[in-house]
């Protein structure tokens, strides 16, 4: 059975469901060695470790950053395997009270290892209460409310916390300076997936051809993640067909049938194109628009779709619309018509100075990976 993805049957979602997660942990690597990719994060990472080491002091606080899936909880995980520390896990969107941050802070050991994920969810109180823990191993317990309100002050051992966020610009600059390292992790390139697809094969017990793996490294959108849900796919494919060693003609026919293209795009982004091109035009279109032409909420398009469309070079944002790139003309096997790629070149441009109370602008905080 296909198991469930967050965005309904979408192969290609960066995000994991609980129970996908029970399946990735069984493919997380153990230490920095197996951590494919991400080199110069590694390098600064290892050397903070082993820095703490020398010192015998718990490592700094880290703050890993990046898009879903590439790798930010299995760093986590790393590094207290590496300091051979304990790992407490949380995240931002379960404190939304001070004390829920306090009852956690409370109970940990020393040279402990607390990974916060989403970090920038966090409350506002506790993220103040974050603020003097982080530096001070410290933290005031209010009792008591109003004018009788007291402040107990309770030591803490000494602690590593590993924050990690899809969202570092929303992060408050308190709190990311209280960070002694920031590692941003980016998208890996097909070679660098080709690594973790042969490693998670292994484990599986799986025998691919070599093209066989770039054809799925190349269909994964730059993240693990998916190239793991991808590997699973096409091996549940090769068992039901009985194909002992996976090729790439196996590959590209598990693959297409889950409707992941060779670009990575699935149903919901080459619908969101061919809607562009073949029933505006290229645009330039609003963004609510082009979501009713779709048959989808224009925060699925927004969120779901597009990023990785703007990323590939596929779809514009313009102050008058989304438009088809020439590459999103060409994606499709159609050719652009001329005054529209004359048009979208005039009328392209940064979104990082629009404002997101109209659905058909642009929306700043949505991520653009
Ligand atoms: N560099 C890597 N080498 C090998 N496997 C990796 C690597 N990075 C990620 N993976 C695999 O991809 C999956 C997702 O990784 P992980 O959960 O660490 O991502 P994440 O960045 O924490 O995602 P999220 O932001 O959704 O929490 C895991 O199964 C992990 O084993």
């Amino acid at each position: 059975m296909t198991e469930p993805t967050p965005h309904g049957d979408r192969q290609v979602d960066a995000t994991s469901t609980a129970e996908e997660r029970e399946l990735e942990a069984a493919l997380r690597p153990k230490n920095l060695d197996e951590f494919v990719g991400q080199p110069r994060v590694r390098q600064q990472l290892s050397l903070v470790l082993q820095a703490s080491q020398l010192r015998q002091a718990p490592a700094e606080h880290v703050l890993l950053s990046g898009p879903p899936g590439l790798g930010k909880t299995t760093l986590a995980m790393i590094i207290a395997q590496e300091m051979n520390a304990p790992l407490r896990i949380s995240s931002g969107p379960a404190i939304q009270h001070a004390g829920d941050l306090a009852a956690i802070l409370s109970s940990l050991t020393e040279g402990e290892v607390l990974f916060l994920d989403e970090i920038h969810r966090i409350s506002r109180t506790a993220e103040e209460m974050l603020y003097m823990a982080m530096e001070d191993f410290r933290v005031d317990i209010i009792v008591g409310k109003g004018a009788g309100a007291t402040a107990i002050p309770l030591e803490l051992p000494p602690f590593t916390l590993v924050g990690a966020t899809t969202r570092a610009g929303l992060l408050q600059g308190p709190l990311r300076d209280r960070f002694g390292f920031t590692g941003h992790l980016e998208f890996y390139d097909v070679d660098e997936l080709v690594l973790v697809l042969r490693r998670s094969a292994m484990m599986l017990d799986l025998r691919l051809s070599p093209d066989a793996f770039v054809e799925i490294a190349s269909r994964s959108r730059g993240t693990p993640r998916i190239a793991n849900r991808l590997l699973r796919r096409v091996r549940d494919w090769a068992l039901v067909h009985q194909i002992h060693t996976i090729d790439v003609a196996a590959a590209q026919a598990a693959l297409d049938m889950y409707e992941v293209d060779e670009r990575g795009l699935d149903r919901l982004d080459r619908a969101v194109l061919e809607a562009l091109c073949l029933k505006f035009g290229g645009g330039p279109v609003g963004l609510s628009t082009l979501a009713i032409a779709v048959g989808e909420e224009v925060e699925t398009v927004e969120t779901v779709a597009e990023p990785y469309l703007v990323r590939e070079g596929l779809l514009g944002r313009t102050p008058r619309g989304r438009v088809a790139t020439a590459a999103a003309w060409e994606h499709l096997g159609l050719r652009a018509p001329d005054d529209a790629q004359q048009g979208q070149r005039m009328s392209t441009r940064n979104v990082s100075d629009q404002s997101g109370a109209n659905p058909d602008q642009d929306n700043p905080e949505t991520p653009l990976w």
